[in-house]
Formats: C-alpha cells, structure tokens, sequence
C-alpha cells in the first residue's frame, strides 16, 4: 500500500492492562488483580472520517482514546500513524506527530485550569509547540476563538466566566491551535443541554469541512455518534464487537449488544420497529471477564449447543444455570441463584408433578418443564436430580458437557460480514460466523438481519 493510502491512524492489537493494588503489601508481593481495560483492539481511522466509538461506561472508551493520542503507552500492540510506527520515527519526527492528533477531554468545565485566562489557555500549545512567533500569538489566539465561534476578546476572561458550550469551544480552540489533523474527543458533548450539544456538533462538523479533519467522537451514548459519525465502532468489555457506518448498524443485522443499545436509545425514532431488548445486570468485571464471548452472559442471542434443537432463550437458561452452579461450587453464590431456587414454597409443592426444587430451578431460568428435545431434557433432568440431591458439582459438570455453547467457549474475532458494497463491514459474534449458521437455523430463528430491522 502506498503510504499515502495508509489510513491516517491504525491500532493494531491494542492492549492495556492495569494492576490494582490497594495495600502495600499487595504492591511488594505484586499480588494486585490485572484490570483488562482493552484487550486487543484493532481499528483505522481515515482522513477525513468520523469514527464514533461507543459503549457502556467502563468499558475501556477512553483508554482506548488515550493511547491512541500516547497520553498512555499500551501494554501490547501498535499504533501507526500514516501506516508507519511512531518507535520508526525520528525524535523530531514523533515531536511533529504529537501535535498531529489532539485530545479534547470530558467535560471542560474541570479539565481547564480555572486559574488560567482562555488567552493562556488556547496560547500555551501554540508557545510549547512553537507554532508561531511570540509576536503573533495574540493575533492567532483570536482567530482561534472566533474559528470556534467566541470572540477576540474574550481571550482575557476565566473558564468560569463562560456557559458549559462555551468552555466546550475554548477546549476545541486549544486542541485545534496545534493544527492537527485527527481530534479524539472524548464524551464532548455529555455535560451539555440538548440544544448546546446540537450547536456544538454543528460547530465540530464546520471545522471538519473547513480544515479536513478526522475526529474520534467517544461517547456512552449511540444517539449522540449516530448523526456525526461515518462509522461506528462498538466497544464492550475492553473488545470492539460491532463496526460499521449508521446505516448498516441500523437497518438490522447488527451484534446482539449493539441492537440493545440501538433499541434503549430514548425517544426512538418513529420507525423503528425492532423490540425493545432491557440488558439485564451490570457490565461484568473486567477484572475477570467471562469467557469466550465476552457479551455472553448478558447476550439475548445465544447460539444452541450443537447436537440439539434448543432455542436462544433455553440456551440462555442452561447457560446462567450452569454459570450460577459454578459460582455456587466455589462458594461464591448470590442470593437469587439456585440456593433459593431450591427452597421452593409449598404450593408449588402441591401442584407440581415432579420435584419440587427441580421445577423450581427451571422456573428461575426461564426452562420450560420439559425441553421440546427429547435428548436434551434427559441432561438437564439428570443434572437438576444431581443437584437436587446436593451433587452440585456433578450438576454442573453435566450442563458443562451436555450444552455447550461457542459464544462461551470460543473468542468471536471482529470479522467482515458478506454484505454488497460494504466490505468494512465487521462484527464479532459467532452468530455471523458460517460455521455456526446451520446450528441457528435449526434451533432459532431469530438470526439476523431480519427481526430488528429499522427503515431509515
Ligand atoms: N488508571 C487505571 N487504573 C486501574 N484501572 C483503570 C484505570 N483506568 C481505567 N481503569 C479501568 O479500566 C476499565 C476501562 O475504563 P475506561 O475509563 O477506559 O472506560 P470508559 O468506557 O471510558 O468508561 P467511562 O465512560 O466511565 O469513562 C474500567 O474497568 C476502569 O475501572
């Protein structure tokens, strides 16, 4: 490739990963837990383009963000610029770059020192960077605030004298008074009124069209990324599972977490016909993330075990089971989990033609009373005898056996998805994988692209 068409940033292989340590101690024996903040990343942000880059909060966004400016060094992994790496470059040439990609942090009302008037402000990068002469600083500080739409003379005035969208434009001024060609703007319109985020987005998408410049836009919300951005990459538990422009991850066929945040964005959008999907439970750790998939545990989607003809939502029960029986083999259960379940009350006891702690299991995990197959039902009820007569690890290890299923076991990568014209299309979920495809067609058939569909 020539190394004009090389992509202005390319992540590869992204890694961070932080150590906590809260005690001395700790620190001395290095015992601290490894936070996976993000766990390898691959994405390229092209002259010109907006990328949003979007996901619950703390799901490893702004890490993201802060090593692809180098505020932070990676743990694994490379970030080229113009398809070269920066420890290629000269020193001269990596003091150039970094002005090349700005930051423009969250929420400027603290990150702008409030002892500093704007003309400090905006003209500290310009006196470190040396952009121009000390005799025209002063000139350029004004055209900076006026390209940002404040004026001249409010150059002499503190951060507090200014509304939150002003000090909003007072931090694009400063980022944009290096000249740089990509701005990675983390959550930069969240602590804004809806009228002054609008105003603000106009403003980026005018400095976009007057200087040619590619901006990163990080935010917890897909609304705000859904009108700016030209793709769209969604990030969960420190991985990119979803990628690709408005449209394509709008008009159906997109990751299960992705339609789930498609479907809570408020006020929805009169067409949209899909269901709405509540995720339920908190983001997990990423401490000790779940296996394979990490979405799995939350995942509304699931791909049946092979060998049977089970739906997602079985699937779904005999996973968080299983998960639960593991949590309550090493004695970390939650009250919820199978220990109430098999404390059943008495009318079920009444009613009920089999045990009562097993229908009471299969009534928490939302499994019907017997599985429509034959050989599945002959695991599980096997299993839940297992349990019920206190053999917990047995219960477990026979789910384990019996219904295993990829989005636990296997690490979905982020893939192209066969879609006319759009070869950057990727998502990373096994749903798309054709290895994979028969096993929905047999036991589901809610695969995408259809059910969520929403005409734009
Ligand atoms: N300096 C640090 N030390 C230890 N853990 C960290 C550090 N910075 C971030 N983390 C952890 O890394 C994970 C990702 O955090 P990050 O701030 O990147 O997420 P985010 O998606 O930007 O969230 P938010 O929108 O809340 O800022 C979280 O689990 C967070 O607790």
């Amino acid at each position: 490739m020539a190394m004009t068409d090389a992509p202005l940033v390319r992540v590869e292989g992204l890694e961070k990963r932080y150590t906590t340590s809260d005690g001395l101690l700790e620190r001395l024996l290095g015992t601290g837990q490894t936070v996976r903040a993000v766990d390898g990343v691959d994405l390229e942000i092209r002259e010109g383009e907006t990328v949003g880059l979007v996901g619950e909060s703390g799901c490893g966004k702004t890490t993201l963000a802060r090593l692809l400016v180098g505020l932070d060094e990676p743990s694994a992994g490379t970030v080229a610029h113009r398809g070269i790496d920066p420890s290629e470059r000269s020193r001269r040439e990596r003091r150039r770059l970094r002005t090349t990609v700005q930051y423009v942090f969250q929420n400027p009302s603290t990150s702008l020192n409030p002892r500093l008037p704007v003309a400090d402000l905006v003209g500290e990068p310009l006196a470190v960077h040396d952009v121009v002469p000390p005799g025209r600083r002063d000139e350029r500080i004004g055209e900076l605030l006026e390209t940002v739409g404040l004026e001249a003379s409010h150059a002499n005035r503190y951060p507090h004298e200014f509304s939150g969208g002003q000090r909003q434009r007072i931090a694009i001024a400063r980022a944009l008074a290096v000249e740089p060609e990509l701005l990675v703007l983390d959550e930069p319109v969240s602590a804004l009124d809806a009228s002054v985020q609008a105003r603000v987005l106009n403003l980026l998408a005018d400095l976009q069209a007057e200087f040619d410049l590619s901006y990163l836009v990080v935010s917890h919300d897909l609304s705000v990324v859904e009108h700016v951005a030209d793709r769209i990459a969604v990030m969960y538990l420190g991985r990119i599972v979803d990628c690709g422009t408005p449209a394509q991850l709008f008009d159906g066929g997109a990751h299960p977490y992705t339609e789930a945040l498609l479907s809570a964005i408020p006020e929805p959008d009169p067409l949209w016909e899909g269901e709405r999907i509540v995720l339920e439970g908190d983001v997990p750790s990423a401490i000790d993330p779940p296996s394979g998939c990490r979405f799995h545990t939350r995942c509304q989607k699931l791909i049946p075990p092979a060998g049977y003809d089970l739906d997602s939502d079985t699937t779904r029960g005999l996973v968080a089971l299983r998960a639960d029986l593991e949590d309550l083999a090493a004695g970390e259960a939650s009250a919820g989990g199978p220990l109430e379940a098999l404390r059943p009350s008495s009318a079920e006891r009444e009613t009920s033609g089999e045990p009562a702690e097993t229908a009471s299991v299969r009534r928490t995990y939302d499994l019907p009373s017997t599985l429509s197959d034959p050989d599945a039902e002959a695991e599980l009820s096997g299993a839940l005898e297992a349990l019920a007569a206190g053999a917990v690890e047995e219960a477990r290890s026979r789910l384990e056996a019996a219904f295993e299923t990829p989005c636990e076991s296997r690490r979905p990568e982020l893939r192209p998805v066969n879609e006319a014209g759009s070869a950057r299309r990727r998502i990373a979920c096994h749903r798309f994988d054709d290895r994979f495809e028969r096993r929905l067609e047999a036991g589901d058939d809610n695969r995408a692209p259809d059910s969520n569909e929403r005409r734009r």
